[in-house]
């Protein structure tokens, strides 16, 4: 597979219409160990992208390859697999507010079988301390910041020993001593773990840390898809634009 699909996620010529044209030809792809970030307006498409990697959507045409694979046609049987390598990091974090933090991580090692319970508490307390929150297991998560939860929703991401994480605009409504530790969170597990990520986020600080390459999407087609250091050489109008903002919020 890895030789007919050396990317790790690749999107050929998507193309995704609701009531008007949402993704039209879309290319793009990360390689193994790499961060890609997708930046656009709001309503661009970025969810409707994540969407389409995790299966819940599928292309109107084109492939959309994930883990070496083309997912475009797979049964939801085959997606469970695929899902197993590669998690989404919601944007709410969702957790269940009734489990403290450390029951939330444990919840998602319940199906493992290889591990017995004392050995699920040490998995638990060494992901809390892979993300720095090691003195909050016992906490609830209506007890910490929106940038904590995040994180927890992150090591109970890991939890499942993925090969990819997908991060839903993580840095969005957090302070900015929180998006700095989101930012090395994030580089540090790409470098522990050797992840594979996409971040989909407005923060251009963010963007330049921890990303790789850049997908920028504007009415629904890919208007730049290359290196980040490269983009402050592309001349369209619209990626200038973004460039000449410090901190972009493209949700209002
Ligand atoms: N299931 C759906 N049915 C119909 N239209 C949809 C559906 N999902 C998304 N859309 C439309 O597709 C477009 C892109 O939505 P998407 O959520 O991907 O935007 P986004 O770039 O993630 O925006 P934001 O930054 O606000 O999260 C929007 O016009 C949205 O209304």
């Amino acid at each position: 597979m890895i030789d007919k699909f050396p990317h790790y996620i690749e999107f050929q010529h998507v193309y995704k219409t609701f009531d008007h044209p949402v993704l039209v030809d879309c290319n793009f792809y990360i390689d193994p160990g790499e961060t890609l970030a997708i930046i656009g307006r709001s309503g661009v498409g970025k969810s409707v992208s994540l969407f389409h990697i995790m299966g819940f959507l599928k292309p109107d045409s084109g492939r959309v390859i994930v883990a070496h694979q083309d997912i475009t046609e797979l049964s939801e049987a085959e997606l469970r697999t695929i899902r197993r390598k590669v998690t989404m990091v919601f944007q709410s974090g969702a957790l269940f507010d009734s489990l403290t933090v450390g029951e939330n991580i444990l919840f998602s090692l319940e199906l493992r079988d290889d591990y017995d319970a004392a050995n699920k508490m040490d998995v638990v307390r060494g992901l809390l301390e892979m993300v720095d929150l090691a003195e909050f297991e016992d906490a609830y998560p209506a007890d910490l910041s929106t940038g904590y939860r995040r994180a927890v929703a992150i090591a109970r991401a890991l939890a499942a020993q993925p090969e990819c994480v997908l991060y839903d605009e993580p840095t969005t409504m957090v302070d900015p001593i929180m998006s700095d530790q989101m930012a090395s969170l994030m580089l540090r597990l790409k470098k522990q773990l050797g992840l594979t990520s996409l971040v989909v986020t407005h923060d251009l600080d963010l963007m330049r840390r921890v990303a790789d390459r850049v997908v920028f999407l504007y009415e629904g087609k890919v208007i730049y898809f290359g290196a980040v250091s490269e983009m402050e050489k592309c001349d369209h109008p619209h990626v200038r634009e973004f460039l000449a903002m410090d901190r972009v919020d493209f949700s209002a």
